[in-house]
């Protein structure tokens, strides 16, 4: 009688399973996320781009999610229909996105000429990559409250460590794939920069199979819990519950901690390779490779530092540790004097132990202080306010780039060849280092007053 009632995620193998299948669909936007990053200076000698239209491209994430309240609208579809239609909503978007982008890098069209004064393929390009923004968020919230679904009062930690562990593997794939990818592929001496998006649509379709194959599993979970339909009316989320949640200092100070910390890692790493040729004078072939070490070190230190906290606690203390390391990493980065390579992979895997450290506390830490059934909305809140960081930043560092940042540019053979100096922007991500450190604290003290419990252990004895 009592295997009848038992809930599917008392299954070792189903609710580690479901987080394989949900996680492969996040590793799969991941590497488009970060595929045109390698492929910078490709884009400014034969696509004739300047630094300008990079950050441009790649601020264009936020747009909709930021302005349009995409990530909000997206939160409050989780929290009302449910994880399956969501999911599925999210992968399509990503699909149509990714679409579009690669029209714009493969010429479908003529891309000669502007669009409200942009040149069209940066439009068409952005276009996309913010619609892909849409999916790629929301598809994170809906895994977060997939993997809470399944690991609530369990190793819920190690499971999102994990979950990002596997997505930052698409990060990994795509600092490293692109360039010696677009070298290989290409002919006469003209690199095919298209053929790395185009892998990239085809990871997407295979998540969007990935996730249908989930959304079974999720119908037998619920089966398994007597639940008929996704959400039952008890449980239902109210839009009232938004100010609720946004009057919950808690919540706002991890929201701030999340914008600032990510502000300084994800933005960071579209311009790392290129930091790396500039700076460090590493050759194009090998500069994605350093960079594509942050998320390798993070695939086994996120679930490590999540199990960690599991067991142990102490959330809001690996938080403000990260934040230390956050700082000093990129205040490393931005004295002019430490360009050895040597030091450059030194950093860069020490600021993959910072984005082990911080990511694998913040999700887990967000259950503490919001009930399940306004976590969708919570996560798309907190992801709300990064977005602001993450389309925000990229659009600054390119700007200070093309403003203050060039030593000298060169045409040769029509291949145009810019160099930059990259303290002042690196400074700027060690600022990000310090507030963070400044709202740590803050969380950590707030944690004492209020008892959220995020320094006790997650798992339930
Ligand atoms: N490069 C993907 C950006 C996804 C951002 C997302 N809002 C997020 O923060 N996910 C958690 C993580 O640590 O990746």
């Amino acid at each position: 009688m009592s295997a009848i009632t038992q809930s599917l995620r008392e299954s070792k193998t189903a609710r580690w399973s479901a987080l394989a299948i949900v996680s492969f669909t996040m590793l799969t936007g991941y590497y488009i996320n970060y595929v045109i990053s390698p492929l910078k200076p490709m884009l400014e000698q034969y696509m004739g781009w300047d630094s300008g239209d990079f950050g441009f491209w790649n601020s264009a994430y936020g747009w909709f999610n930021v302005f349009f309240l995409m990530l909000i609208f997206g939160g409050i579809i989780l929290d009302k229909i449910g994880v399956r239609f969501t999911g599925l909503g999210a992968a399509i978007t990503m699909i149509i996105g990714t679409g579009l982008q690669y029209i714009a890098i493969e010429g479908v069209f003529p891309m000669e000429g502007m669009i409200f004064g942009v040149k069209k393929q940066i439009a068409i390009g952005a276009l996309g990559f913010g619609i892909f923004g849409v999916g790629v968020e929301i598809a994170g919230i809906t895994v977060s409250k997939i993997i809470v679904k399944w690991f609530k009062g369990k190793e819920l930690a190690l499971a999102m460590g994990l979950e990002m562990a596997t997505a930052r593997m698409g990060t990994a794939l795509a600092l490293a794939l692109p360039l010696p990818m677009a070298k290989a592929l290409g002919t006469g001496g003209i690199p095919n920069i298209s053929a790395p998006v185009m892998l990239g649509l085809a990871l997407l379709v295979a998540g969007l199979i990935a996730f249908i194959w989930y959304t079974f599993m999720d119908k037998k979970l619920e089966a398994s819990e007597g639940i008929s339909d996704e959400i039952n009316e008890e449980d239902a989320f109210k839009v009232s519950d938004i100010f609720v949640i946004i009057s919950n200092k808690g919540f706002w100070l991890l929201a701030l901690l999340c914008v600032l910390f990510y502000s300084g890692i994800f933005p960071f790493l579209y311009y790392a390779t290129d930091l790396m040729i500039n700076k460090y004078a590493v050759g194009e072939d090998f500069a994605g490779a350093i960079p594509s070490l942050l998320p390798f070190g993070t695939i086994l230190l996120t679930p490590l530092f999540g199990s960690i906290y599991d067991r142990k606690g102490k959330g809001a203390t690996i938080m403000l540790i990260g934040s230390i390391m956050l700082l000093c990493v990129h205040a490393l980065f931005t004295i002019p004097v430490l360009n050895h390579y040597i030091i450059a992979v030194a950093l860069i895997i020490l600021l993959g132990v910072t984005f082990s450290l911080v990511p694998s506390a913040m999700w887990p830490s967000v259950p503490k202080i919001i009930p399940e059934k306004q976590l969708g909305t919570a996560y798309a809140l907190i992801f709300w306010v990064q977005n602001w960081g993450l389309m925000g930043m990229p659009l600054l560092i390119g700007l200070v780039l093309e403003k203050y940042c060039i030593t000298s540019q060169e045409v040769v053979d029509g291949v145009s060849k810019i160099s930059y100096d990259y303290t002042l922007p690196m400074a700027i991500f060690a600022a990000t280092g310090l507030l963070a450190i400044g709202i740590a604290l803050l969380l950590k003290a707030e944690d004492k007053k209020k008892g959220y419990g995020l320094e006790l252990p997650n798992i339930q004895k």
